[in-house]
């Protein structure tokens, strides 16, 4: 039996869409795998009720399929589906870590990205990578086609999560096709800024490259309450404030002791549309850590 702990993500940051990503120090799910003839999936936790346990439906299938590991498998969800944090990510992470030690499959961390990724074409059509990268080596994360480089950044963010549901699926068809040059150029710059603040783990840097004209406009609509809630956070402190990952999360960049002031403007904003939410105190922390063995 293997138990690996797998954290929930936050992807894009604003000017990375589908390549930038960032480890969460908590919510998380555990993932506990027995080796078995036939796969079964049990869930249990945060949001269970609305996730398949048919290994074709669910993220940790494919899992098993691309290592060949059949497995009794438990998922304890501590990452809410359809959040924007990464919860398909955080099951096929956790899984891929377990199962590539229960069977002995010896495949590094970064040589799973690609395994646990396709948890991802399974709930949204794409085999996304900037999730289960950064829940599989923790820090900052950028994913190319190339493969993936991360960065122990220490960063304290603030992730306020509304009661409402955005799939990944629905949220990837507001994505626009064409981007004008103006807009490109705006967005490498941030990217760029961006990347810097995470290899000095500089939040005033990290914040300051959080913004993206192209996809987070688009996004930001699908999310009610979204601009108050933006402009709340920033007006408590904090230094950059984007969508986390396809919605619905904010995701807010901060210095440090100023998240729980930051953490209650964004709730405060969600309250008055009349939206409830949970907030999390986090930061970049550590990718997938196996418990038992
Ligand atoms: N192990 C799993 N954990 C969570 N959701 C799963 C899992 N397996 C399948 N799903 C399905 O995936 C969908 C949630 O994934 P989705 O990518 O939309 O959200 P997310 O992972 O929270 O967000 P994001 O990728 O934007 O951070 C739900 O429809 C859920 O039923
Ligand atoms: N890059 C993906 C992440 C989903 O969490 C998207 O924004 O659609």
């Amino acid at each position: 039996m293997v138990t690996v702990r797998a954290p929930a993500t936050s992807a894009n940051l604003g000017s990375g869409f589908d390549v930038f990503g960032a480890a969460l120090s908590r919510p998380a799910d555990v993932v506990t795998v027995e080796r078995a003839d036939r796969t079964t999936i049990e869930v249990t936790g945060v949001g269970a009720q609305y996730i398949p346990e048919d290994p074709e439906g669910n993220t940790v299938g494919a899992v098993v399929e691309a290592l060949d590991a059949p497995a009794h498998i438990h998922i304890d969800k501590g990452v809410r589906p359809a959040s924007g944090l990464g919860s398909s990510a955080a099951s096929a992470a956790g899984a891929a870590v377990a199962l590539n030690r229960l069977y002995d499959r010896g495949y590094s961390r970064e040589e799973l990205v690609p395994i646990a990724a396709e948890g991802e074409a399974v709930v949204s059509g794409v085999a996304h990578s900037d999730n289960v990268a950064p829940s599989l080596l923790g820090g900052f994360t950028v994913t190319t086609t190339d493969g993936t480089h991360s960065v122990d950044a220490r960063v304290p963010l603030v992730v306020c999560l509304p009661d409402v549901a955005v799939s990944t699926r629905d949220a990837r068809r507001v994505v626009p096709e064409t981007a004008s040059m103006d807009d490109l150029v705006e967005t490498v710059g941030n990217a760029a800024t961006l990347a810097v603040g995470m290899c000095r783990s500089d939040p005033t840097l990290v914040g300051a490259g959080m913004s993206d004209p192209i996809v987070t406009p688009e996004r930001a609509r699908l999310i009610t309450g979204y601009d108050a809630v933006h402009d709340a956070a920033l007006a408590a402190g904090a230094t950059g404030v984007t969508v986390s990952g396809a919605g619905p999360a904010v995701v807010a960049a901060c210095r440090e002791g100023s998240r729980q002031a930051i953490a209650a403007a964004m709730l405060d904003a969600f309250a008055e549309a009349d939206i409830d939410a949970r907030a999390y105190q986090t930061r970049i922390g550590r990718g997938a850590t196996v418990l038992e063995e």
